[in-house]
C-alpha cells in the first residue's frame, strides 16, 4: 500500500456521503446497493462510520459526468481514466467522480465492474495511494479479471489500519 506524506485522513468519527448523479448504464437502486458495499468493506476494518444523506453537502460527493465536469480534472471518453477521487480535505476533498462514458456493470453484463470501480475510488477519498501489489483493490490499473467477486487485499487493510487503527468491536 502507498499513503501520502502527509497523511491526509478524515479525523470525524462519522463521514457522511451523498450521491448526486447517476448512470445510465445501471438503476438508482443499484448503485444506492453497491456504493453502500464499498463503503462496508472499508469500515468493516476501521473505526469509522459512514452515513448516507440526500441533501445538502457531504464530505464524500458521489457522482457521474463526462469530459469537463467542472473540476479541472477531465474526463478523456470511453477507456483510458474511468474514474477519480480526492483526498480527505474540506469540500472537493474526499469526493469520487466515475466517468460516465464508460459502460458501468453490476458484473452482469460486459463493462467495468462498478463495485470494484467505486471501491478503489473510495480508497482514494479515505487517503490510501495506490499499491505496488497487484492483488490489491488499490493497484493502479483495472483487470477485469478479479472485479469479479473480489474483496479487500491484505495489503489494502493493512493500509487503511495504518491510517486509521483497527476497528476494535
Ligand atoms: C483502477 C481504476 C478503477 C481507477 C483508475 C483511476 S484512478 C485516478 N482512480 N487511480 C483507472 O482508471 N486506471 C486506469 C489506468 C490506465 C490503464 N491504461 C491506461 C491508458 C491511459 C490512461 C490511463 C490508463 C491502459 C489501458 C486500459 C484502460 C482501461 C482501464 N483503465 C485503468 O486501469
Ligand atoms: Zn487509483
Amino acid at each position: 500500500y502507498s499513503l501520502f506524506s502527509n497523511r491526509p485522513k478524515w479525523t470525524s468519527k462519522v463521514v457522511t456521503y451523498r450521491i448526486i448523479s447517476y448512470t445510465r448504464d445501471l438503476s438508482r437502486f443499484k448503485v444506492n446497493q453497491l456504493v453502500e458495499k464499498a463503503f462496508a468493506m472499508w469500515s468493516k476494518e476501521i473505526p469509522l462510520q459512514f452515513k448516507k444523506i440526500r441533501m445538502g453537502i457531504a464530505d464524500i460527493m458521489i457522482g457521474f459526468a463526462r469530459g469537463a465536469h467542472g473540476d479541472g480534472f477531465p474526463f478523456d471518453g470511453p477507456g483510458n481514466i474511468l474514474a477519480h477521487a480526492f483526498l480527505p480535505a474540506p469540500r472537493l476533498g474526499g469526493d469520487a467522480h466515475f466517468d460516465e462514458d464508460e459502460r458501468w456493470t453490476d458484473g452482469t453484463s460486459i463493462g467495468i465492474n462498478f463495485l470494484f470501480a467505486v471501491t478503489h475510488e473510495l480508497g482514494h477519498s479515505l487517503g490510501l495511494g495506490h499499491s505496488p501489489d497487484p492483488k490489491a483493490v488499490m493497484y493502479p490499473t483495472y483487470e477485469d479479471r478479479d472485479a469479479k467477486d473480489f474483496k479487500l487485499s491484505q495489503d489494502d487493510i493493512e493500509g487503511i489500519q495504518n491510517l486509521y487503527g483497527k476497528r476494535r468491536d
